[in-house]
């Protein structure tokens, strides 16, 4: 099989939030953890590489993303699409333009989109400012991510200073005057050299009509939601086979983890929620991290019974964050939970756990790279945006989620495992 599309996600959860969207048309969707290093051999249809690259520095996000491009390639890709995260998470400097810049060099095309809407998830964008819900995003809890805080809600004012080439907007009221509209739009600015176009979406059937009138550019940018149509737009171009093969979810038995690395304010929410349930709970705390180091953790881990899917969590408000970065600074005190949170992962593997569900993004990524999974193959969506996977480490078939913080109901950690015993 030849690879119709090539994705390229700046984060884990990320890349599992596409390769599900994509898997709802019923195609394999393979996703890699990292770029692999053999060249392609039976690749799918879909092919998604989760890199770690939102917050690296830019050119090592933009070396690696062109890496992956290559790999691709390889794979037969002659169309590609660039996710990053519907809340548009990036610094002044990038890495959402001058990695899209640096694709655009190497694929010889002129224009792109820039769609990160996900109506289902709350995310549009009205004359290119993106709302959280009825927030704008700069006022959304976004505006406290310990990372990327986002204080602007203005796309191109965003995206301007990333990128090199002019930015300009196709507005809702072009997009809902439907495909021909927006590509005559879409023209009209190539003519103004205009290289970067922020386009509108405000509700699902404005993302059908983006993806119809963009599904032949070399390369589309956006979250997850805009790419969702494309399986069934290129079936009926007859760009892909439909009998394509269908994932199969391996049975495997209900011991759990949870962990959880998001300080989102909806992961403090399923936090709470799922402590309320009674489940054993542990929070770690970054300075007692320092001290002690995660003896302590590991110890209260090796004690509990992983049927009843303990929770091991950094997950804090917004002012205990900025305390401990401080202190610790902002990278440091985020690496330090992620790597106790990794061996965590590791350790309760090791102990029996065959189901593993990650809150965070940067924390999945670092998770899912300390428990060797290289392969995923994409089963049951528990909430919009978050399915349940299926890969290997150390040699054991095990079930893994990855959710965005932002993402899920307050039930979330329930709803997971609920999912996977139906
Ligand atoms: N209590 C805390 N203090 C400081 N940093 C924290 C704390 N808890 C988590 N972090 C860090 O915050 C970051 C959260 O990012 P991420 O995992 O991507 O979550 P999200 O998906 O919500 O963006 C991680 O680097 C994590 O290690
Ligand atoms: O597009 C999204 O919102 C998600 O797919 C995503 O990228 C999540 O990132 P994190 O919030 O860092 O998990």
């Amino acid at each position: 099989m030849t690879t119709v599309l090539g994705c390229i996600a700046d984060d884990f959860t990320g890349a599992t939030d596409l390769a599900g969207l994509l898997a709802r048309s019923g195609v394999r969707v393979s996703l890699r953890i990292g770029i692999p290093s053999e060249p392609p051999t039976d690749p799918a249809a879909f092919e998604v590489i989760a890199l770690k690259s939102r917050t690296a520095p830019v050119t090592e996000a933009v070396a690696e993303t062109r890496a992956a491009l290559k790999w691709l390639q390889t794979a037969g890709a002659k169309r590609f699409f660039w996710k990053y995260c519907s809340t548009f998470d990036s610094t002044p400097e990038g890495n959402i333009g001058p990695v899209a810049e640096a694709l655009m060099d190497d694929l010889g095309t002129d224009q792109t989109i820039y769609c990160p809407a996900f109506p289902e998830n709350g995310r549009s964008i009205f004359m290119g400012n993106l709302f959280v819900g009825q927030q704008p995003l700069s006022e959304s809890p976004m505006k406290d991510h310990p990372l990327t805080p986002m204080r602007d809600s203005n796309l191109m004012r965003l995206l301007g200073p990333q990128v090199t080439k002019a930015t300009g907007l196709a507005d809702r009221l072009t997009v809902a005057q439907g495909a021909q509209a927006l590509r005559a739009r879409l023209d009209t600015l190539k003519g103004q050299g205009v290289a970067h176009v922020v386009v509108d979406a405000v509700a699902n059937e404005d993302l059908y009509v983006i993806a119809d009138a963009c599904r032949d550019m070399p390369l589309m940018t956006g979250g997850s939601a805009v790419a969702m149509p494309l399986p069934a737009l290129y079936l009926a171009d007859g760009v892909l086979s439909a009998d394509a093969p269908k994932a199969v979810a391996p049975k495997l038995n209900d011991t759990t983890i949870v962990l959880s690395g998001s300080c989102s304010a909806m992961t403090n929410a399923q936090v709470a929620h799922y402590k309320a349930t009674g489940a054993a709970s542990y929070q770690l705390d970054p300075l007692a991290l320092t001290e002690n180091g995660p003896g302590p953790v590991l110890d209260w881990l090796a004690a509990q019974d992983l049927s009843k899917a303990p929770l091991v969590y950094a997950t804090a408000n917004p002012e205990s964050v900025r305390a401990a970065q401080d202190k610790l600074g902002v990278a440091a005190a985020g690496e330090l939970i992620e790597a106790t949170l990794s061996a965590c992962a590791v350790a309760a593997r090791d102990a029996g756990a065959r189901r593993i569900i990650v809150a965070g993004g940067e924390t999945s990524g670092a998770v899912t790279k300390t428990l060797g999974v290289t392969q995923l193959n994409i089963g049951a969506e528990i909430a919009p945006g978050v399915p349940w996977t299926y890969c290997q480490s150390g040699g054991l078939d095990i079930a893994l989620t990855l959710k965005s913080g932002n993402f899920g109901s307050e039930t979330f950690f329930t709803d997971a495992q609920a999912k996977l015993s139906t």
